[in-house]
């Protein structure tokens, strides 16, 4: 093993509590962290798996076929995991998608849609028969499926797709077309040249008449020789800022037939068009799909805070006092202020995802009974968690960027396709902007009746909360109580606007656009009231944990909740009780807290336990060898491969030949 950084070492030795009980209790349990360990034996061991070039000096066909090269390897290594009867589809998301995903393929999988939303869509949106039909082969990769909803000119407002699926009656066959350039599918990860079936979302019509968008299983390419089958217009999309090798693709058809049977018909039970009980039902693939993206953000945010906490103990810079050693960059509280937080962070994500999964799984066993009330909060819920967790982890990911100064800008840090993962998420799945208004609908329909909330846990703080007006003390408790009032009354204010717009004559529709910031907000302050709630319950909760580790996850904790009502000063001033005095003291305590978390910084993100190729980072490698890591990352470049370019012999020298 190579030689541990010094600075390292002895901030291992500062750590005040048991770094293996901590990564015990991250993963839910000794024998949960022991399977995560041979999970990644399993895939980051594995030769195949690893890149003899680094990505970035590929070019995109390069980077694609490679990728396709590393997804058939990791799609082949699933299946005998899950023959051996190990793990669900959750396991394999973080597989395919999550951190240790995001190893092996560093700029994304071009067949994770396969699994993450084409499988889920058939089981959430197929009957027994269809299930039966097509889910034996893609769950043995017979076919590679993803889920082609988008198109180029809608994402958000999915009931303006324009793909037809006309219901043809003499052949018993549904009629696909794309009758214009903007209903091309666009963006559909894998779409390009990877996937051989999709899951494709059109207006169906049948006499005529547009019953709205329904899933449609359909075959793009001939499974032996992969071509497009006739009538499939079908291509990569181009670069983007980042995943590129997920190969998003674009899809068009021209009379294009598929059999009846292939309209997914879960919610149609008899098999002839029925409408189902509700046609939000057709959503669920991305209800889904929205609650494991929160346990993306921890897993991201974990990653990155552990790059940039360690480079932060190794890196030294200025003089703190006159004629004294440079410190490390961590003893600078500014430095402090950009990690720490996002390490609290961490945790208030895991734990806020973790219960956002059970109740995720409970509402769909409800629907699966036909019982949909519900249903409207998971989705209140789980919208607003998504927005607020890849905002704020895609803007953590760059301040710790940030963090590591110009070392942070090279892609040997990982902390740029890190970021490139992290902002994709504030798009797609439903744009962030767009979701909080969709919890905002939910909380301003709560907030106008509140007969039965007491029977909605998430929202049932909004009962009283307009009056909690508790003068300021340095708890938990108190900063949940001012941000749950706060909640309240931003609510109420964006409900009095609307009502107030409409007094004056404007439409309703009018009206909520002109309250629509306000409602963004609400919407925003109303999440960050749930992350707190759940961090302070789980916390509390843990009954068999040391008292160290206990005082380690208090002062997380806290400084979460400071943090969090620093950050929203101003609405608390503006609607509780709060004073300037009790800002100053908040600030006071912010600062305490990082003094505290300080000598346990490294401490706790070792307990995250993330293997150095998961980090896949220079700086933030296990033994801190930052300088000759970046060192011999260089040395990869294919420029220092030579000594001399050619284009010195055909451009620099006749240059400077003419400048003489
Ligand atoms: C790895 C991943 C790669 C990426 C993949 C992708 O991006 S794939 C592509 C991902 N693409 C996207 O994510 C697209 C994002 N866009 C959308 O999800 C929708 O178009 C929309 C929700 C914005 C509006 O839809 P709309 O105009 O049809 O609805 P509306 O606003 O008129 O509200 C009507 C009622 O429906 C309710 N309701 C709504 N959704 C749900 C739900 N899921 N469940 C339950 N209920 C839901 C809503 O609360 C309201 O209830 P109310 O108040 O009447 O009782
Ligand atoms: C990396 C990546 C992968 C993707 N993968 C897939 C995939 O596999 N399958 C798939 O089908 N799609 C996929 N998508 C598409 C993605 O789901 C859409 O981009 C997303 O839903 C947003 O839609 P849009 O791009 O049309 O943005 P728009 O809806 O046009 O949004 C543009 C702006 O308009 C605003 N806006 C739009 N509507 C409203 C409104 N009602 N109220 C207020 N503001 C509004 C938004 O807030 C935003 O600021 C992917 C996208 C990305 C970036």
């Amino acid at each position: 093993m190579a030689k541990i950084n010094e600075d390292l070492l002895k901030e291992r030795k500062k750590c005040s509590f048991n770094t293996a009980e901590l990564t015990h209790l991250l993963d839910g349990g000794k024998d949960k962290t022991l399977e995560r360990h041979s999970r990644e034996h399993f895939f980051l061991d594995d030769p195949e798996l690893r890149s003899k070039i680094p990505l970035e000096y590929l070019s995109h066909k390069e980077k694609y076929e490679e990728a396709v090269r590393k997804s058939c390897i990791l799609f082949r290594k699933v299946q005998e995991l899950q023959e051996a009867g190990k793990g669900g589809i959750e396991n394999f998301r973080e597989i395919l998608g999550g951190q240790l995903g995001s190893a092996i393929l560093k700029d994304g999988n071009p067949l994770t849609l396969h699994y993450v939303m084409f499988i889920p869509t058939i089981t959430g949106q197929g009957d027994f028969e269809q299930q039966a039909e097509w889910m034996h082969k893609a769950w043995t990769c017979s076919i590679i499926g993803t889920y082609a909803q988008t198109e180029l000119g809608h994402g958000t407002f999915i009931r303006g797709l324009e793909t037809t699926a006309t219901y043809d009656p003499k052949t018993e066959e549904f009629v696909l077309n794309s009758p214009t350039l903007t209903s091309y599918k666009w963006w559909p990860g894998g779409l390009g040249h990877s996937a051989n079936f999709a899951i494709v979302v059109a207006q169906l019509y049948t006499q005529g008449k547009c019953h709205g968008i329904h899933p449609f299983i359909v075959q793009l390419r001939d499974e032996e020789t992969h071509m497009p089958m006739k009538g499939i217009k079908i291509g990569e999309i181009g670069c983007k800022l980042g995943m590129n090798s997920t190969n998003n693709g674009y899809l068009g058809f021209e009379n294009y037939r598929i059999p009846r049977t292939n309209l997914l018909m879960k919610n149609n039970k008899d098999g002839t068009y029925v409408k189902s009980p509700s046609s939000k039902l057709t959503y669920g693939t991305m209800i889904f799909v929205r609650v494991v993206l929160v346990q993306d953000c921890a897993s991201y945010m974990k990653k990155a805070v552990t790059i940039a906490t360690r480079y932060s103990a190794v890196r030294h810079q200025s003089e703190m006092k006159p004629n004294c050693p440079e410190p490390q960059i961590i003893d600078y509280v500014t430095q402090q202020y950009k990690l720490f937080p996002y390490i609290a962070m961490s945790f208030a994500f895991q734990y806020s995802a973790s219960w956002l999964w059970d109740i995720y799984n409970n509402v769909t066993g409800e629907l699966e009974s036909g019982q949909l009330e519900n249903l409207p909060e998971l989705h209140a819920l789980a919208c607003c968690l998504k927005a607020v967790g890849t905002a704020d982890c895609a803007a953590g990911v760059e301040t710790l960027r940030l963090a590591c100064g110009g070392h942070g800008y090279m892609t040997a840090s990982n902390l740029p396709s890190t970021y490139g993962l992290a902002t994709a998420m504030c798009t797609y799945e439903g744009e962030n902007t767009v979701l909080l208004l969709q919890t905002a609908r939910y909380l301003i329909k709560i907030w106008q009746n509140k007969k039965n909330i007491q029977n909605l846990p998430t929202v049932r703080y909004l009962d009283n909360a307009l009056f909690n007006n508790r003068s300021y003390e340095k708890s938990v408790s108190w900063i949940l109580s001012a941000l749950q009032q706060v909640a309240a009354a931003k609510i109420d204010l964006a409900n009095k606007h609307i009502n107030d717009r409409v007094r004056q004559g404007k439409a309703y529709e009018d009206a909520w656009n002109e309250t629509s910031i306000e409602l963004v907000a609400a919407a925003d302050a109303h999440c960050r009231t749930f992350l707190l709630d759940i961090f302070n319950l789980t916390v509390n909760n843990f009954q068999s944990i040391s008292p160290e580790l206990k005082a380690v996850l208090t002062d997380l904790l806290e400084l979460y909740a400071v943090h969090t009502a620093i950050r929203m000063t101003g609405d608390l001033l503006r609607f509780t009780n709060t004073i300037g005095k009790d800002v100053e003291a908040l600030q006071l305590w912010l600062e305490e807290l990082l003094a505290k978390i300080r000598p346990n910084a490294i401490g706790i993100v070792d307990s995250f336990d993330i293997r150095d190729e998961v980090l896949g980072s220079a700086l933030g490698a296990y033994d801190g060898n930052v300088y000759e890591r970046l060192f011999a990352e260089a040395q990869k470049s294919p420029l220092n491969h030579e000594p001399v370019n050619k284009s010195f012999g055909l451009y620099l020298k006749p240059f400077l030949k003419n400048n003489l």
